[in-house]
């Protein structure tokens, strides 16, 4: 249709690094099952930093687990979808392959660090390890390569440093060391689910200009997950807004803050970004996933909705501007989107 349209469709016959495809998940519980992530869609290209965002319990860790099935399962079913890497999709490789694709391909760093050290080794040996599970590579090789990642990290001494144990180490230098295992196999793709959460903040802000300086050396995509409005805007490039395990918006870092689309969106994102501002938390409740409304999953906290949001599907993410499409009906056909922007404008003035 428009020009922008078109060249869209261009760009994307090039494959994307990840694409993820009517990604819709359950976990069994007492109460029957619960759909955490509800056909969930989106790409991360090379290079770039996607966020994932939205409040506790939208699905954010469900969906970046289950992209190499790290989520147990049971209780956790991949009711469909698909993830690929490259046009190969993850989700129906065997667990032997799936090994070789995580920590090669594609590494996790999580919140706590704790997870991925094993306290009965010594850090440079953890880090050689997961040197040469992918690399044929002499110990001696494995070494000097170990020590070039901790300095890359930022450990002081790494020479003398390498002989220590994790708990050695404090809780931001631990999360660095962990930074360093994921690129050993200089992954394509890091998949990093509030990596600094657990940190004080001028070691996040540290940790945080690390991976970004880490990125633009290695050529790495991030699929970041974070509460931290500052840091979406610092990082990100493209972002992804989740409610209630639905994809309400998605966009550029740019579209996504200086023009909020879908009403979530606009009160998610209603203050002005700074490093440590959390995601403004909103009214009210996530609906119940074991047994979630008809229409609009934000409908009954969406100050715009309308009868017909709160009947039917989830709308379809429709077309906002370049890059951005929004799952609201004012971006449908016959909608008005000057309706939301204008109760945007008039937002409250100390948010
Ligand atoms: N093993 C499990 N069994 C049952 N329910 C689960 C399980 N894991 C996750 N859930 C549910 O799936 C939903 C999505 O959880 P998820 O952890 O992805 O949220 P999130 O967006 O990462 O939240 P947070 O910001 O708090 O980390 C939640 O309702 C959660 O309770
Ligand atoms: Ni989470």
């Amino acid at each position: 249709m428009s020009q922008h349209q078109r060249g869209a469709t261009e760009t994307q016959q090039e494959l994307s690094l990840l694409s993820v495809r009517d990604l819709t998940v359950e976990f069994e519980t007492d109460r029957g099952p619960l759909r955490a992530v509800d056909g969930v869609d989106f790409d991360v290209e090379r290079g770039e930093t996607v966020c994932l965002v939205g409040e506790s319990g939208s699905g954010k860790t469900v969906t970046a687990e289950t992209i190499t099935k790290l989520i147990r399962m049971p209780p956790g079913r991949i009711v469909r979808g698909v993830a690929e890497l490259d046009g190969r999709d993850l989700l129906s490789l065997s667990e032997r392959d799936l090994r070789a694709i995580r920590g090669d391909r594609i590494a996790h760093v999580f919140q706590d660090p704790q997870h991925a050290l094993n306290h009965c080794y010594t850090v440079g040996w953890q880090i050689r390890e997961a040197i040469q599970v992918h690399e044929d590579v002499s110990d001696a090789a494995a070494r000097e390569r170990a020590l070039t990642l901790l300095n890359q990290v930022g450990i002081p001494d790494a020479t003398t440093r390498y002989d220590d144990y994790p708990h050695e180490f404090s809780g931001g230098m631990k999360q660095r060391i962990v930074v360093a295992m994921a690129l050993a196999a200089t992954p394509d793709l890091l998949i990093a689910d509030e990596p600094t959460t657990a940190l004080d903040v001028t070691i996040q802000a540290q940790l945080l200009d690390l991976l970004e300086s880490i990125q633009t050396e290695y050529d790495m995509a991030i699929l970041l997950i974070t509460h931290d409005l500052g840091v979406v805007a610092e990082l990100a490039d493209r972002v992804v807004v989740l409610y209630a395990g639905k994809v309400m918006e998605r966009g550029s870092v740019y579209e996504v803050f200086d023009t909020p689309a879908h009403p979530y969106t606009q009160v998610l994102f209603d203050c002005l970004p700074g490093r440590g501002r959390p995601l403004r938390s909103i009214g009210g409740t996530l609906p119940d996933l074991h047994d979630p409304p008809p229409g609009c999953r934000f409908a009954s906290r969406c100050e715009y909705a309308r009868k017909e949001c709160h009947t039917g599907d989830q709308p379809p993410l429709y077309d906002v501007a370049d890059a951005q499409t929004a799952s609201c009906v004012y971006y449908g056909p016959g909608g008005d989107p000057d309706a939301l922007r204008n109760g945007q404008s008039e937002g409250d003035p100390d948010g």
